[in-house]
């Protein structure tokens, strides 16, 4: 393999090129910072490796075998975590939303999760940034939380029947709606196309229209000089004996090297980052690496994702154009015997995904045979609206280290979840509610359909290092020249989409490295 710093110390190794990785490549390879990258999977050209093709496309899902378990395993893949340069965005849904204020306070205000040690105002200048890089389109005024709108683009054609149904029904109940914001281009931006609403996007985008870090943050990182290697698994930090990291060990090919770094961020997401830190316990750090507290791999969490679908006496046609095109937040901070809250989409599907999720809906009984099989016939009639439910962290979640190894000798996740009681019972809210929309816009609701999205959590951020791993920059309390900066340093869920804040976080990481770098305090 070519190697552009082999035998060199380079200034910061990033594990994971996915959203996170992307812009922190980006930011700290354009500050004069001397950067490698690692990716476990691939680096694809959507031109040459992306077709509209659902099955096929399922490979640029993490599907290296995971142990689950728990009283709801979670299905791990395609549906929650990508493999390859670009990480999840690469065919991520595109639904781009801020966190809320109140997601930063969940035990001061409702007495349940924990609160972060930073609030919104400290993300706000970051989500600025990132959407203004990526010209998210959103409407003219945004009606929840702290963030009101404009977006740096206007909002795309809410043009897809699923979304008019969706926005009908939400009309006559007196719910407000509005067109999702998106990471998908309403106009021309930086050489990209706007969307054709081909209806790919979980496919992949060919056209570009979609933003991920494949296409926007890693083609600009290389160009400020930065070296992307794909298709490199990193299965060890290292450690010297002054307990800082001094780089990391890779795989690729089947061959081990090494990269030597002064400092190292694992950016390898919710169930990789976990394992990293806990494969690379020695002799100085015997329960794994930023473990001290116990709290690696610990708390992590999904959005409850649970879809209904209505039949219509009427086409509908639920591939037809961007999957989500149409947003609720009104029930996004709940009161009275649930807690906290959740966001609805307008959710198209394409055949195989609508076959495949309402054959898990019947429960005991599931829809298979003859029932199964009318219904995919009338796959044209049917609605569909998603929740993204926040669940609430519980220690009892948790990513450890299997028995069983992979090809490279390092211990497969095992991935343990359960339901707790509120969050079954804000499922049952978001499933009344989303019945309720699509009875009155004039469907009727026929399946409801068990489902997770996202995956947050499992390396918290926190104040305490006895009770988290990371300071609110990603700096592990144990290691200061080891960073965490993923989805997994999120200490709750909140109630909508979380890359925005997966993006804002590694931005606001990046300026505290470069300040940090300039004064040598790392
Ligand atoms: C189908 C789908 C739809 C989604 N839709 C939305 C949406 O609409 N809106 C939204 O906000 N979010 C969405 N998400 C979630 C979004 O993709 C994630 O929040 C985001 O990608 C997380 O960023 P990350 O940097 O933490 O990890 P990732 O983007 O997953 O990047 C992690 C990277 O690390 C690499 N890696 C892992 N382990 C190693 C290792 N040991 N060595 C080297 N490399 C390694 C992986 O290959 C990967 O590229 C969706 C996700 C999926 C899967």
């Amino acid at each position: 393999m070519k190697r552009k710093y082999e035998n060199e110390t380079v200034d910061v190794v990033i594990v994971g090129a996915g959203a996170a990785g992307g812009v922190l490549a980006k930011e700290l390879s354009e500050a004069g910072m001397r950067i490698v990258v690692l990716d476990a999977g691939p680096f694809r050209d959507p031109q040459h490796d992306f077709a509209s093709d659902e099955l096929a496309m399922k490979q640029l899902g993490w599907q290296d075998t995971r142990i689950v378990d728990g009283a709801d395993p979670l299905q791990m893949g395609h549906n929650n975590s990508g493999k390859g340069v670009g990480g999840g965005t690469v065919h991520f849904t595109g639904v781009f939303l801020r966190f809320h204020e109140t997601d930063f306070k969940s035990r001061t205000l409702d007495g349940v999760g924990e609160d972060w040690p930073i609030g919104y105002a400290d993300l706000a200048p970051y989500y600025d940034k990132v959407e203004k890089e990526i010209a998210v389109s959103g409407p003219k005024y945004f009606p929840w939380g702290s963030f009101h709108g404009p977006y740096p683009y206007p909002e795309r054609d809410p043009i897809s029947p699923n979304a008019q149904l969706f926005a009908k029904g939400c009309e006559k109940l007196g719910i407000r709606w509005v067109v999702s914001p998106l990471a998908i281009l309403s106009a021309p931006f930086e050489g990209r196309p706007p969307c054709i609403n081909r209806g790919f996007c979980t496919q992949g985008c060919m056209p570009n229209a979609k933003f991920s870090t494949l296409i926007v943050h890693i083609p600009k990182a290389i160009r400020a000089g930065a070296e992307v290697l794909p298709d490199c698994m990193v299965t060890q930090v290292n450690v010297g004996k002054d307990g800082r990291a001094t780089g990391v060990t890779f795989v690729h090919n089947g061959k081990t090297y090494e990269q030597r770094a002064k400092l190292v961020i694992i950016s390898a997401y919710v169930v990789e980052t976990p394992r990293l830190l806990l494969n690379s316990a020695n002799a100085q750090f015997p329960n794994g690496l930023a473990n001290s507290s116990g709290w690696v791999g610990k708390a992590f969490m999904t959005h409850s994702s649970n879809d209904v679908y209505a039949r219509f006496d009427h086409d509908v046609r639920l591939y037809k154009g961007t999957p989500v095109l149409a947003t609720t937040q009104d029930f996004y901070h709940l009161t009275g015997g649930v807690t906290r809250g959740y966001t609805l989409h307008a959710r198209g599907v394409r055949p195989l995904s609508f076959a495949q999720g309402i054959s898990k809906s019947g429960g005991s009984r599931p829809v298979w045979g003859t029932r199964l099989r009318e219904a995919v016939l009338d796959y044209n009639a049917y609605a569909r609206i998603t929740m993204v439910g926040e669940v609430l962290p519980d220690p009892g979640n948790t990513v450890t280290l299997s028995e069983c190894k992979d090809s490279n000798g390092m211990p497969l996740a095992k991935v343990t979840f359960s339901y707790g009681d509120n969050d079954k019972r804000l499922i049952d809210h978001a499933v009344s509610t989303m019945k309720d929309i699509l009875k009155a816009a004039g469907g009727r609701p026929e399946f409801v359909v068990p489902d997770t999205a996202h995956l947050m959590g499992g390396c918290r951020m926190g104040s305490d290092p006895e009770s988290s791993v990371v300071n609110s920059y990603g700096q592990t309390h144990d290691i200061p020249n080891l960073f965490i900066c993923d989805a997994s340093i999120f200490v709750t869920s909140g109630a909508g989409n979380p890359t925005n804040t997966v993006m804002a976080l590694a931005s606001r990481t990046a300026d505290y490295i470069k300040e940090k770098a300039n004064l040598r305090e790392l």
